[in-house]
């Protein structure tokens, strides 16, 4: 380890992430009674243009209106480069009251761009006299963002999760897909007549959680699109948690229930954890560091690694 510690990302469970439009106000109670960690209300991409003013006023009315329960409650704000956003924060701050845990900043390119949120939004807490400060998350979902992604998650003390967002980066990039997420048709390798598919994701999600990791901020993979197809859902979540993801969007409620069981280690993953940590105790008392367990080495970093699925499992069922 270098003698600068790696700081842990915020404590609290963050599985799935449930989005609903700000314009569709209907399914609030729906979203609230959901088994999503984490709901967003959306100002942003799924709300027209015309319902801009009347989504904000939804939102501003449901955060109070309606029970969350104990879920980290989000409103996504339209981009920096619209004429929207200044009065999401302006709005949300000064009318939404205490409930709101967290604000969502889209398409962060630089770190400028959590800046001049962070100044508008602490100038507000000030005036108002805010208790609780407001926490952000971003969305890492263009060429700039990605290019720029470990200064984005060192640059607010309020930043607590970091997405990916593969629609609008797949469309910054240049990618030819009009895919959100999942398995690319043309991204494959070939050899000896057959085709065999590789992640267009893979690369972006893994400097986000580095990027993350190296921070203290909880790096979360963003929405899969084609919301009939489970197992792709699945597949794709499992990749994420592989990669050390937390957790997942959902687009639609039947995908909270598969990203919740993703990213809650299986009952065998912490057996096997807590019997790897054990197996080190008795090395340990041996003098020795390393020994076998179910025939493979394990050593020092094998507690390291055990201790993160006993972590997870534990704060997850706390
Ligand atoms: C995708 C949807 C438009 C589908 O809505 P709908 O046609 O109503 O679906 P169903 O008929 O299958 O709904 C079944 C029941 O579930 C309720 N419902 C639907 N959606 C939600 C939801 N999000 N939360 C809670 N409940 C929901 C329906 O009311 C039905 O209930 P009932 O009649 O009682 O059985 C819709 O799901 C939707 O709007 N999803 C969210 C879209 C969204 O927020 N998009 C933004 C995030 S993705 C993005 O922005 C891309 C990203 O930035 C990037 O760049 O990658
Ligand atoms: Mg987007």
């Amino acid at each position: 380890m270098s003698f600068r510690i790696q700081p842990a990302a915020p404590a609290r469970p963050n599985r799935c992430q449930l989005f609903g439009p700000g314009s569709r106000p209907a399914i609030f109670e729906k979203m609230a009674a959901s088994a999503a960690d984490v709901i967003n209300l959306d100002l942003e991409d799924s709300v027209a243009p015309s319902d801009k003013d009347s989504a904000r006023e939804n939102v501003i009315e449901a955060i109070s209106g309606v029970d969350w329960g104990t879920k980290t409650l989000s409103v996504r704000i339209n981009g920096l480069d619209t004429p929207y956003w200044y009065k999401d924060v302006v709005d949300l701050m000064e009318q939404a009251g205490d409930r709101l845990d967290q604000i969502m900043i889209p398409k962060v390119g630089c770190t400028a761009d959590i800046y001049a949120v962070d100044a508008l939004v602490s100038a507000i807490e000030a005036a108002k006299g805010r208790a609780k400060p407001i926490s952000f998350e971003v969305i890492i979902e263009s060429a700039a963002g990605i290019a720029h992604v470990e200064e984005i998650a060192a640059s607010s003390p309020r930043l607590q999760a970091m997405s990916l967002g593969a629609a609008d980066f797949a469309a910054s990039m240049g990618m030819q897909t009009t895919g959100i997420g999942g398995t690319q048709e043309n991204y494959y390798m070939y050899r000896e007549g057959e085709k065999h598919w590789s992640d267009p994701w893979h690369w972006a999600q893994a400097a986000i959680v580095a990027a993350c990791r190296t921070h203290g901020v909880l790096p979360v993979d963003g929405p899969f699109g084609d919301f009939s197809d489970d197992e792709g859902f699945r597949a794709q979540a499992r990749r994420s948690a592989t990669l050390g993801m937390v957790g997942k969007w959902a687009i639609h409620p039947k995908q909270i229930a598969i990203a919740n069981e993703v990213f809650t280690p299986s009952e065998e993953q912490v057996t096997e954890a807590r019997e790897i940590l054990a197996a080190m105790e008795t090395a340990k008392a041996n003098g020795e560091g390393a020994t076998v367990y179910k025939g493979r080495l394990v050593d020092i970093a094998s507690i390291k690694q055990a201790e993160v699925i006993v972590r997870q499992s534990e704060m997850i069922n706390d």
